[in-house]
């Protein structure tokens, strides 16, 4: 199942990836042999126990850290170092410019980049800004913004740079958990909406599930590829219903007890075999 297979041009696809740390003591390898594919508009979720290589493998996609081996491509495209093709939306999304307006935080990366005139920036910005329903608080700053405002903010300003891959890394971790289901919430409204492509990392299986239209396993350190599960038919209605506890537990199992999942019924992997097998 962790072989790569056949799935239509992909937005990008992590193989056989290796990833390694030098330490003083030596060569740390947090990563081995993790493979996936990501299609566009899908939501691929890393969950995995703690230490088992979430963060590397996210931030080797933004580029941050090179492969000690195999390849990660977006649309076909060795990954060489960071670009705009992906964009990192930060925890708790405090990327945005607290002395900058919501307007000026979405075109600043437009700025940087130098390619559009400013009447293009202005409108494309404001097109993007319409777009997550931020049309009313163009010229407020951001700590005048709700939570789930300063979500849509910051993933406006990755939109408008026509980014392939959105990646976040547990954006909702420290949050308390009425704040986190909202933002949770929010997240699927805007993907529902735009359909943008997202990779996001989390330790939570229930935040997993409901964000996620694919999970991918992960075993414990160094991170190795377990299984692809399909959830792309569970949505916020599930949240509290047997069939979201009964695939929570399994995916439990699968994470941290393969033996009894084993043994158990083959619900959670019939879905990879049937729905997913591309992976
Ligand atoms: N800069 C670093 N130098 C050395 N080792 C590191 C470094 N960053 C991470 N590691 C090690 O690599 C492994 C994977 O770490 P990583 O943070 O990617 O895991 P994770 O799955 O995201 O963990 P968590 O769920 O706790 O955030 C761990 O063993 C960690 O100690």
């Amino acid at each position: 199942m962790s072989a790569i297979g056949s799935l239509p041009s992909p937005v990008f696809e992590v193989e056989r990836l290796v990833l390694d740390y030098q330490t003083p003591k030596g060569i740390v390898r947090a990563v081995e042999d993790v493979s996936f594919r990501v299609g566009k508009g899908e939501r691929l979720v890393l969950l995995g126990p703690s230490g088992c290589g979430k963060s590397s493998i996210l931030k080797a996609v933004a580029g941050f850290i090179e492969p000690a081996a195999g390849h990660i491509r977006i649309q076909g495209k060795e990954v060489k170092g960071p670009g705009p093709d992906r964009i990192v939306v930060f925890q708790e999304f405090d990327q945005l410019l607290p002395w900058k307006t919501v307007r000026r935080n979405v075109e600043f990366p437009l700025r940087i980049a130098g390619r559009l005139s400013k009447a293009e920036i202005r409108e494309r910005s404001e097109r993007v800004l319409r777009k997550v329903g931020l049309e009313r608080v163009l010229d407020s700053y951001p700590h005048t913004l709700s939570g789930g405002m300063k979500q849509r903010a910051a993933i406006a300003r990755a939109l408008v740079t026509d980014a392939d891959v959105l990646l976040m890394d547990e954006p909702f971790a420290a949050l308390d958990a009425l704040t986190r289901t909202q933002l949770q919430g929010e997240l699927l409204d805007l993907a529902e909406e735009i359909g943008f492509t997202l990779l996001f990392v989390t330790h939570s299986i229930e935040e997993a599930i409901l964000i996620g239209t694919r999970l991918h396993l992960l075993s414990p350190h160094p991170g190795r590829t377990i299984t692809t599960i399909d959830t792309s038919d569970f949505n916020r209605k599930d949240v509290g219903s047997a069939r979201l506890e009964r695939l929570s537990r399994e995916v439990h199992d699968l994470l941290f007890n393969p033996t009894a999942s084993k043994e158990t019924d083959n619900h959670v992997r019939a879905v990879p075999d049937r729905r997913a097998a591309h992976i």
